[in-house]
């Protein structure tokens, strides 16, 4: 029963995975915020599940440290925690299933009622879980959706095994995989600044654009939590999944409509343009402690207790990706990603071809297009002008769309906090489809098993650099020019 979004109905959302990581940082506080907020239906019921013996008590308390709560909040707060319960059982047996699902329908009264689980859950329990929820819990009186996290597979086959899997057992209407940077501000935003602004999409080709770079940086390392990471690396990590995603949106055509369904086909269309990735288009790194560092940045990746030894894991990527349609054929789409790098920042960089004609001897730079993602939401236009004065000359000088001071008054919302409440509403449109995995492992499958099968070294960085000095000679063959004469001239919000 799928149809049945009505805020007021009951609803219960179910954490399956309670006592981990991602419930307590994310999750439990996410989930307070939306309540807090008055965003979910008003009875809303919160049941947390894992193997775990504890009490909701105990939940409350490791999580407490995650969740702001501001004067004036306490009593909402309490409330919170009155709609929230726990209840211990098994991955694997159906009999934990049958109570959890006792447990549910005790707060089901009316004739609708209906239900979201939230899979917190490693990979390994993936399918048992999955198929317990279809055996002994699902909505009777109302809709059943499943959230679940990636990984989603680590390659084209395990990736596909596991759909077959879910495909099994529910409808692609009542799956919701989660890639959070859907959920971010200025991801959701390229759909508008590109398709409600004639400026932008008549430039938006290949004739304009030289080239486009999407980039992600952490400027820490795995730090003792190295075991997970070991395994699927920075490809896998953030590259698959986050940036190709926002490559995607920035790369797609325009959609018929804004329903979820014709975007997704659409960002579907361009990844079908993609071929896989070739061997002389990609650059790996790993992390090397830097001598002059202090603590943690002193430490390589290798230095990690939980890290083998000998690991050829990437912790730095940078690809370079050809779309070859009418629109981009030609034109590189580079996506960079790293861990223990010299700053935060998710960023796209759109770079326009220099100006035809030159009458400024050499002295006009390219445009570029910078859409930050993170940290500070922004979107900035690089241009050049006359510098004001009596002088005529050419100045570097910018349109600055900076949200924390145009947007005063807004918060910026969280992006779990967005994707989890159109889990309640019923909109599909920022979560990843089916068929759009499908394609983004047919792009990356092949460059992972020739770097894993041929065992590439990864080119070593320095914790705290920008990277493998060779990425810049890389952003240089792919026509992405950096002239480091650009000069900001307010300081950079916090
Ligand atoms: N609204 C706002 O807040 C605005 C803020 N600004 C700020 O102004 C500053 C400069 O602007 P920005 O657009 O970054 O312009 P720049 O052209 O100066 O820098 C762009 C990026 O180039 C990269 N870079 C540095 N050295 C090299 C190199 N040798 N070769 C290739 N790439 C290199 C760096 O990123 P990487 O290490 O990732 O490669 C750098 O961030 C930034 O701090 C920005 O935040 C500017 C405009 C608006
Ligand atoms: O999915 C992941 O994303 C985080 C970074 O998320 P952000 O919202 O803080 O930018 C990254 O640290 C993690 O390794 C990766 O799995």
């Amino acid at each position: 029963m799928e149809n049945k979004t009505d805020f007021r109905f009951p609803h219960t959302f179910i954490l399956l995975g309670a006592s981990g990581d991602l419930a307590k940082k994310k999750i439990y506080p996410t989930i307070w915020y939306l309540y807090r907020d008055n965003l979910l239906p008003e009875n809303t019921k919160f049941v947390g599940y894992a193997r775990t013996k504890q009490t909701i008590s105990e939940v409350r308390e490791k999580s407490k440290k995650y969740m702001k709560v501001r004067a004036g909040e306490e009593r909402k707060f309490e409330q919170f925690w009155e709609a929230n319960e726990y209840l211990a059982g098994s991955y694997d047996k159906r009999i934990d299933y049958e109570m959890l699902n006792q447990q549910i329908s005790k707060f089901e009264k009316g004739p609708v009622a209906n239900r979201i689980f939230y899979l917190a859950v490693p990979p390994t329990v993936f399918e048992d879980v999955t198929v317990n929820i279809r055996n002994a819990c699902i909505a009777i009186k109302g809709y059943t959706r499943v959230i679940i996290e990636k990984p989603f597979g680590r390659d084209d086959v395990s990736s596909e095994k596991l759909s077959n899997h879910l495909i099994g057992l529910f409808k692609e209407e009542q799956i919701y995989r989660i890639d959070h940077y859907l959920g971010k501000e200025m991801v959701q935003n390229l759909l508008t600044t590109r398709f409600a602004n004639q400026i932008f999409n008549p430039s938006w080709n290949r004739e304009n654009i030289a080239s486009i770079l999407i980039s992600f940086k952490e400027p820490f390392g795995t730090e003792g939590r190295g075991g997970y990471f070991d395994d699927f690396g920075m490809i896998r990590d953030v590259m698959q999944n986050h940036l190709l995603q926002i490559l995607s949106l920035v790369a797609m055509e325009k959609p018929v409509t804004l329903n979820p369904n014709d975007i997704r086909d659409e960002k579907v269309k361009v990844l079908r343009h993609i071929q896989p990735i070739a061997m002389e288009d990609i650059l790996v790194g790993q992390y090397v402690g830097n001598p002059d560092g202090q603590g943690e940045d002193a430490l390589g990746y290798l230095d990690d207790p939980t890290v083998p030894k000998d690991s050829i894991t990437p912790t730095y990527a940078l690809a370079g990706l050809w779309i070859n349609n009418a629109r981009w054929q030609g034109v590189p789409f580079i996506l960079r990603s790293g861990k223990a790098l010299n700053e935060r920042k998710a960023e796209v960089r759109i770079q326009f071809k220099d100006v035809p004609g030159d009458i400024f001897d050499g002295k006009a730079k390219r445009n570029e297009l910078v859409i930050r993602v993170q940290p500070g939401e922004a979107l900035y236009l690089k241009m050049m002008g006359k510098s004001p004065g009596m002088k005529f000359d050419l100045v570097e000088t910018e349109l600055d769309l900076t949200y924390s001071t145009r947007y005063r008054e807004t918060d910026v919302p969280d992006a779990y906090e967005r994707l989890i409440l159109d889990v309640f509403t019923g909109t599909q449109m920022h979560f990843v489809r089916n068929d759009e995995l499908k394609e983004a492992w047919r792009i990356f499958t092949p460059i992972l098993k020739q770097l894993e099968e041929q065992r590439v070294k990864p080119v070593p960085y320095v914790h705290g650099s920008r990277g493998p000095p060779e990425a810049d000679a890389m952003l240089a063959k792919y026509n992405f020019k950096y002239s480091g004469s650009y000069k900001w001239q307010k300081p950079s919000p916090p």
